[in-house]
């Protein structure tokens, strides 16, 4: 019997198709067929319907493959107080709250395991743990910090000491890891427009960039184009466009300049200011590279979800969510859940997968402005920290390719060098095989630290750009013109739908942090709103 419902594919939503490898099936939601009557029509016909009703329709067994109807027959009854789509940490940080306030919640989640972005990824062959994705904790990113201090989860520094690796086109320069870049020739003609990007923080609208006097201005150009106004010198404007790649994983071309700047300022905590915004986004002592999690970051979110372990739904991803008044109905391949709240945390470049009935248009149009950066994450693992011997922190910085920056990691008693693949390297690498990445990420790091680095024992690479459920990252950046037109619909509930995700948080927007603070001001929006 054909299945009646298709899901979405990375097509259908406007994006190139992801390679469907081993790992997105793994993460749920690669196995379903696609035929039959489109998805699309079928929730329509559903839309029509309100709760319960929808619900018997959704169970019907005469209407669905076995499988599927098994699965759909299971309607949950109850009205929950909220449903949170998505147990990332963003997610997590909500229901959390919720359930504190004394709230019913249930945790919807696509892949069959929590944390989203955050990911413990084993190497090849011994298994070791590195982080996949987030794996930086910093000065005031208070909320991530408190969580990863509740659930018992070590911070230890970066590694810091020794010399850093400069690339510039071929050119290799050694510089002290501290306090940044060598700062002669080109690079000293961009500490002008890093001084001005410092005043322009001193006073940003930090969550609300459509608020600033410029921000028509700003969110005209690209990040590069405000850039070539302000400096003409060619390594200033590498240096400038690389610091927002490092960050970012996205060219300097593909994203709006108040988005740049909004980011920049939101690297810091309401509460303490800052001398410098730019070296406490890049720095690693004192900035938002200063600490690693014992044990990897996902330590955190997977305790968080243990303790919820109750109010989650795994391999449910959520389809359709349809406002009916005075509550939601949630479609999700797990079955169909009832709420008077919900919470979508997620990055906007994802949630408009999920179809809004009735349609919000002006977040959806928010959402077709945002791209996810194209990223994976590479390290190798070797049995001495050669790189130590020979003076050097195993942090690089530069233009080479396909590794633009690296950090020692440490992982069991192995040393590991460990290099961001970003931006237009990684789009290039989706689909290659995997011992090409790893060559050609090897040739990197032997140009940056010696040949040395030939002589790994073991590695470990995720590309996040062919994770079904993240489609890239670390972050969603808006296109020129998006914040200031439709900026207000990041955070603005939509009926009883509300938003979360790091992208819609004020401060450090981006990160871990960012991620707690959205999903506990969506939880406290919907307790103040159900008291
Ligand atoms: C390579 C990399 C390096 C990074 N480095 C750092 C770092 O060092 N420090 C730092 O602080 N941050 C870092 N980040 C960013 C950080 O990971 C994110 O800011 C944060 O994890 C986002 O959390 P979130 O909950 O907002 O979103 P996500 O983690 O993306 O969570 C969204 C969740 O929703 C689920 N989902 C998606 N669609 C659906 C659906 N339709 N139905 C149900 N569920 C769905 C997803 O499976 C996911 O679990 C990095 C990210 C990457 C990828
Ligand atoms: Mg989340």
């Amino acid at each position: 019997m054909p299945e009646l419902v298709n899901r979405p594919t990375g097509s259908a939503a406007g994006r190139s198709p992801m390679g469907r490898n081993s790992t997105s099936a793994r993460f749920g939601g690669g196995d379903s067929p696609n035929s039959g009557i489109p998805r699309r029509l079928f929730l329509r016909g559903v839309a029509a319907m309100s709760g319960v009703a929808a619900a018997m329709v959704l169970a019907e067994p005469a209407l669905a493959a076995p499988g599927e109807a098994r699965r759909r027959r299971e309607h949950d009854p109850t009205l929950y107080d909220a449903i949170v789509v998505g147990a990332g940490i963003s997610g997590l940080a909500a229901a959390k709250s919720l359930v504190a306030a004394g709230r019913t919640v249930k945790v919807l989640e696509a892949r069959g395991r929590a944390g989203g972005r955050i990911h413990n990824h084993p190497t090849a062959r011994l298994g070791l743990t590195t982080d996949a994705g987030a794996e930086f904790i910093g000065p005031t990113q208070n909320r991530v910090d408190a969580l990863a201090r509740e659930y018992g989860v070590e911070q230890l520094p970066t590694y810091d000491d020794g010399s850093s690796v400069f690339w510039n086109s071929g050119q290799r320069r050694l510089f002290a890891a501290q306090p940044g870049l060598p700062l002669d020739g080109g690079v000293i003609a961009a500490l002008p427009v890093v001084a001005e990007i410092e005043g322009i923080c001193a006073g940003f609208p930090v969550g609300e960039p459509w608020r600033h006097p410029r921000a028509a201005e700003w969110d005209a150009l690209t990040w590069r184009q405000w850039v070539e106004q302000r400096t003409s010198v060619a390594t200033a404007r590498m240096v400038l466009d690389l610091a927002a790649s490092a960050a970012l994983s996205v060219k300097g071309d593909q994203f709006s300049a108040l988005y740049m700047l909004n980011y920049v300022a939101s690297s810091t905590d309401e509460n303490t200011g800052g001398p410098s915004y730019v070296a406490r986004l890049l720095g690693t002592a004192g900035g938002a590279q200063e600490r690693v999690c014992n044990g990897g970051a996902a330590l955190i979110p997977l305790r968080m979800a243990e303790a919820l372990r109750e109010h989650i739904v795994f391999d449910a991803p959520v389809r359709a969510i349809d406002q009916a008044g005075d509550h939601a109905v949630v479609v999700s391949d797990a079955g169909t859940f009832s709420a008077r709240r919900v919470v979508v945390a997620m990055s906007p470049a994802i949630s408009h997968r999920i179809e809004y009935i009735p349609a919000l248009p002006e977040r959806a149009a928010l959402c077709a402005g945002y791209t996810m950066g194209r990223i994976g994450k590479f390290a190798a693992v070797y049995e001495r920290p050669w790189w130590r011997e020979k003076g050097l922190s195993g942090q690089a910085f530069g233009n080479a390719t396909p590794t633009d920056v690296t950090f020692e990691n440490y992982a069991e008693g192995n040393h590991i060098l460990m290099g961001f693949v970003s931006a237009d390297e990684m789009a290039r690498l989706d689909g290659a095989p995997e011992q090409q990445v790893v060559d050609e990420c090897i040739d990197a790091f032997a140009g940056y630290f010696g040949d040395e680095a030939r002589e790994y024992i073991d590695y470990s690479l995720f590309r996040w750009d062919d994770e079904e459920w993240s489609w890239g990252g670390p972050v969603a950046t808006s296109a020129p013109g998006v914040l200031t037109t439709y900026g207000h619909a990041l955070r603005d509930p939509a009926g009883v739908v509300h938003w979360a995700g790091t992208e819609t948080s004020d401060y450090w927007t981006g990160y871990m942090d960012g991620a707690v603070r959205a999903g506990e001001r969506a939880a406290a929006e919907i307790v103040a709103v159900s008291r």
